[in-house]
């Protein structure tokens, strides 16, 4: 059975239609990019995987049940959701930003942390060598800084679906690089892990699986090789791509927009 899946998902907004009718499985253990232009619909599926948008037409299934029947609480210990860019504007301690993640198993922040939490907040910050941030407040981070304490807030819950919205936007190469290891990792581990990449090169290299959304569907969906293809991508961005092979990996190169 697929961790969660969406079928004949139609999203809209006003008149608008966003997703025409999707039909996407999303098996545990795999790490499953999701690709395509701005305005493709990637954070609006991703919205609809967490429980946050409702669909128009269509369903939602998580572990085989309607998403839309399960309580908040339990959603949110199977789910976790790293949004895109998150934003701050409280001077909350990173470490308490971070201990968010463990609200849906029952953590209170105003009483002493259980030892089971608190394990799991300092393993989240060790992951993304948050530490020596901890005592920081979230509001005098750089952005990079804060994405990495936000996708540990998002590690913490130690959910079996990790939805992740450019997760590496703001990241310097390393830790781009770090972050794509971590969720390889949380694969590893058996969760399902969705992330939303505008690097074609970390989608090939990383993942296991890519979705490439355009024009309101599913434009191609297989193996990076295949998903990531010229003729596919091309169509999808109006970009002339290079390929170039580096150990084994193609790279996709985005090298002249068509006019
Ligand atoms: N709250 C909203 N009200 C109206 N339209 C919206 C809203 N949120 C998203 N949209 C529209 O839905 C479409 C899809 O948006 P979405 O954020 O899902 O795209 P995306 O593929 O994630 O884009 P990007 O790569 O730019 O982040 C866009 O045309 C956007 O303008």
């Amino acid at each position: 059975m697929s961790a969660i899946e969406v079928r004949g998902l139609v999203s809209r907004r006003g008149e608008q239609e966003i997703l025409s009718g999707l039909d996407l499985a999303f098996a545990c253990g795999e790490v499953t990019a999701i690709v395509g232009p701005n305005g493709a619909g990637k954070t609006t599926l991703l919205r609809h995987l967490a429980g946050l948008d409702q669909p128009a037409m269509g369903r939602v299934e998580l572990e085989g049940a309607p998403l839309a029947g399960i309580d908040p609480g339990a959603r949110g210990r199977r789910i976790s959701f790293l949004a895109q860019a998150a934003s701050a504007y409280w001077p909350l301690r990173a470490h308490d930003v971070v201990a968010l993640g463990r609200l849906p198993h029952g953590a209170d922040l105003s009483r002493p942390a259980r030892a089971a939490d608190t394990q799991a907040v300092e393993r989240a910050l060790h992951r993304v060598d948050g530490s020596a941030l901890a005592h920081r407040s979230i509001d005098t981070l750089s952005q990079g800084e804060r994405a990495r304490i936000m996708m540990a807030r998002a590690l913490a819950t130690e959910a079996p679906v990790l939805l992740a919205d450019e997760p590496v936007a703001s990241l310097d190469p390393a830790f781009a690089l770090q972050a794509m290891e971590i969720l390889r990792a949380e694969a590893a581990r058996g969760a399902c892990v969705i992330v939303v990449l505008h690097d074609l090169g970390l989608a090939a290299r990383f993942a296991d699986r890519v979705i490439v959304l355009a024009n309101r569907v599913v434009a191609a969906d297989g193996p990076p090789a295949a998903a990531l293809a010229a003729d596919v991508i091309d169509a999808a961005y109006g970009v002339g791509f290079h390929h170039v092979l580096v150990d084994g990996v193609m790279q996709p190169v985005a090298w002249e927009r068509r006019q």
